[in-house]
């Protein structure tokens, strides 16, 4: 991967992760925040549930009014129940909200103290009395239901908004999903495309396009994977081949390198590996290490050319096919090779000077020589 790809693919990530990092924290903020409406729509300690206590307080001044209206047999009752509906009356948010709050605790206070006084009040005195601060409850009360109202109806607004955004975060995050797997299946379409492309290009700077077995770079780079190793060279020439096309036309003599090239390589058989260097040269590449299975192979190799008999009208010494074979083997170590492939050409060159249609192997050294 190169530089740039590199630089793109790790942006890519960081952009999609913080993206991914962003949405994820607005869904947990949009979830969570439906709690703290909850708590303040049910909680008993504000003024939302206010109203509960006004109901009490008017519920008490009704009993006391009501003892007044019977005559007041109870006076302790009827003070007691004035008491309640003062302190159950006596809230903050109520005095600071409701204006009649005050002077109807101030009215109520001087009621208590008249009744702690003989005569008790009439029923008309109490009625006078009390009448108000029950409409400053019913105020209360209604009041403190119309809060409440409003804030459910908030709290709805609230929970449609916040659905709202969490569904919008849903959609975008699959949406980033989307395209963020788009990218990254166009990068790695893109990559895999490459890696095709250099291995097709490898492939045929490598290979021989008219045969498809490997060229001379290849034996090249055949010979440096080895090193160390010993190794048996055959180089091949076809005899006459410039006869052969000039006889039956390029197109023919074509066909016969593609037929000579499988049949050296089944001839070969193996772990032989065979190699076009060029015009109607092949070479053969095999781990051997005696001259003894390096003349076993030439003559193999060329017993099998016989067998076949392929037919040559422009042979000058033979109506067949005929091969030069030149011999070595070698330890594949430093530039060994060219002396390799050089004393196998000196042996070739010898067959082709002898007459052609024949082997001969002959040792590294003696080509250094
Ligand atoms: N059909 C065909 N001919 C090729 C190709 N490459 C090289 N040649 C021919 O192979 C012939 C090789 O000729 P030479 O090097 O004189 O070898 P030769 O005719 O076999 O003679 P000796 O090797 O001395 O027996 C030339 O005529 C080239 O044109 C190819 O890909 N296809």
């Amino acid at each position: 991967m190169n530089l740039s790809r590199w630089k793109g693919s790790v942006g890519w990530f960081w952009l999609s992760l913080m993206s991914f990092t962003l949405l994820v924290m607005l869904l947990i903020y949009e979830t969570r925040w439906v709690s703290p409406e909850i708590d303040r729509y049910f909680s008993q300690s504000n003024n939302l549930t206010g109203q509960q206590l006004a109901t009490r307080s008017r519920e008490f001044l009704h009993e006391a009014l009501a003892a007044f209206q019977e005559g007041a047999s109870d006076e302790g009752t009827a003070a007691m129940n004035l008491e309640m509906a003062y302190s159950f009356m006596d809230i903050g948010v109520y005095r600071e909200t409701y204006p009649c709050t005050d002077s109807s605790l101030n009215q109520l206070d001087r009621f208590m103290q008249r009744t702690a006084e003989s005569p008790l009040p009439s029923s008309d005195d109490a009625s006078r009395a009390l009448l108000p601060i029950l409409q400053c409850l019913t105020a209360i009360e209604m009041g403190q239901l119309s809060r409440r109202s409003q804030a459910a109806s908030d709290f709805a607004d609230d929970t449609r908004r916040h659905q709202f955004w969490v569904m919008v975060g849903s959609v975008l995050i699959y949406l980033l999903g989307l395209v963020f797997w788009l990218l990254h299946e166009r990068q790695r379409r893109v990559a895999e495309q490459a890696t095709r492309e250099s291995l097709e290009w490898m492939k045929k700077a490598l290979h021989d396009p008219l045969t498809g077995v490997g060229n001379r770079s290849a034996l090249h780079e055949r010979v440096e994977t080895h090193q160390g190793d010993w190794l048996g060279m055959i180089l091949v020439d076809i005899d006459y081949f410039k006869q052969y096309n000039d006889t039956l036309g390029h197109p023919e003599g074509d066909q016969l390198l593609r037929h000579l090239a499988s049949l050296i390589d089944a001839a070969l058989k193996g772990e032989a590996i065979l190699y076009r260097m060029g015009g109607d040269e092949f070479a053969a590449l095999f781990p051997c290490d005696s001259e003894t299975e390096l003349r076993s192979r030439c003559s193999e190799l060329l017993a099998r050319v016989h067998s076949q008999a392929i037919p040559h009208p422009g042979h000058l010494e033979r109506d067949i096919v005929t091969l030069s074979i030149g011999g070595t083997y070698f330890r594949a170590a430093g530039d060994t090779f060219a002396a390799a492939y050089a004393a196998a050409d000196q042996a070739l060159y010898a067959v082709k000077a002898r007459g052609r249609d024949g082997w001969q192997v002959q040792s590294c050294m003696e080509a250094v020589q």
